[in-house]
């Protein structure tokens, strides 16, 4: 008998996490193809792609006012349905194997909170360019999936994914979420709170990607061995010329309380709508923590000392999402094999 793998041999399936801050995808038997930040550039006048990626990110901030770099997803959902499709045809052209005979499934991780429009959205994007088949799995899921936690025994798993748009938290069991919050509060927002606070504070204008260097360099939320220093360059409000100055780790630190206050929140009331049994195997588990977020100097500190829980990261948090995807990819072609079979 001879067994025509129909999503093997001849496609390249792909595993997709869709995200606000970077889009990374997975190829069967391959693994993780494609890293790019989720920038575009376009032409104001023709409406046409100019860069996608690493090099549109390059230009954030930085183009002439014909052409507008932007991030075509926010808060983790889409937010301008053209680009984030040219985008998506974009990296799918970029991996896919020409030689292939079919056009991709895709598998995309997608928040936990999004309604059902803006998953039809994601869908249509994803078909219009290119893709055969959609499937769509929630991103708690995949990221719990992609730690290698152990979801489908009868225990409890807790993921906390703190992406760029959105911050993810689930309790899992037996393959499925007990409890599941998405707040639209992340490494964005942080990045925005540090912006702001150089506006109030000294009368200076910093773009996003200085601002996401502060967060990256020097940010934290739980003190620090030994506190940091940095050079901030932008440029001065009332003056209206470039200035440099230099900034502490604690002022940082401040900057940054609030919005980790709402993701602290978030998780604290999980724990608190988690079944008893569920919340009891917690106590010794603890929770995992994913995303570009869980980076963020003290995270983990921080969410031990307010939930008295014991907190791990992920070993790779920024690519949970889309090993998840991988893995669910590798499982539906276990599954799909039965879908064409020759004698
Ligand atoms: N070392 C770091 N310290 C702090 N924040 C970081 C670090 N590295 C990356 N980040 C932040 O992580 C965020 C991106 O994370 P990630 O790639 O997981 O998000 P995403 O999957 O694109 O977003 P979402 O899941 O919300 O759609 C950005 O806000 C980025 O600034």
């Amino acid at each position: 008998m001879v067994i025509d793998y129909l999503g093997g041999l001849f496609s390249s399936d792909m595993g997709m996490d869709l995200g606000t801050a970077n889009c990374l995808i997975y190829i069967k038997e391959k693994g993780i193809v494609l890293r790019e930040p989720s920038v575009v550039a376009v032409d104001r006048e023709t409406g046409e792609v100019r860069a996608v990626g690493s090099k549109a990110k390059q230009m954030l901030g930085r183009t002439p006012a014909n052409i507008v770099a932007a991030r075509p997803l926010r808060n983790g959902v889409i937010a301008d349905f053209e680009v984030t499709q040219e985008m998506i045809r974009y990296f799918i052209r970029k991996v896919h194997n020409r030689r292939s005979l079919l056009r991709p499934r895709l598998i995309i991780g997608i928040p936990s909170g999004i309604t059902g429009v803006e998953r039809r959205a994601v869908e249509d994007a994803a078909r219009q360019a290119g893709a055969r088949e959609v499937y769509l799995i929630e991103e708690p899921m995949a990221s719990a999936m992609g730690a290698d936690l152990p979801i489908s025994e009868p225990h409890a798993s807790m993921i906390v994914d703190i992406g760029g748009g959105t911050t993810e938290v689930a309790v899992i069991s037996l393959g499925g979420m007990v409890v599941a919050k998405s707040i639209d509060v992340a490494g964005d927002e942080l990045t925005d709170c540090i912006i702001q606070y150089f506006r109030k504070k000294y009368n200076l204008i910093v773009g996003e990607t200085t601002a996401e260097d502060v967060k990256i360099n020097i940010g934290s939320v739980y003190p620090l061995k030994e506190e940091k220093t940095m050079e901030v360059k932008g440029r001065d409000q009332t003056q209206g010329l470039p200035r440099t100055l230099t900034v502490s780790s604690e002022e940082i630190r401040q900057a940054l309380m609030e919005p980790v206050r709402l993701i602290i929140d978030v998780v604290k009331s999980t724990l608190e709508e988690t079944p008893p049994e569920l919340a009891a195997d917690l106590v010794d588990r603890g929770l995992v923590v994913a995303g570009g977020g869980s980076l963020l100097r003290g995270i983990t500190d921080l969410i031990r000392k307010e939930t008295d829980i014991p907190v791990h990261r992920a070993a790779d948090p920024l690519s949970c999402v889309v090993l998840g995807t991988g893995k669910f990819l590798e499982e539906l072609s276990v599954k799909g094999s039965t879908l064409i079979r020759r004698k």
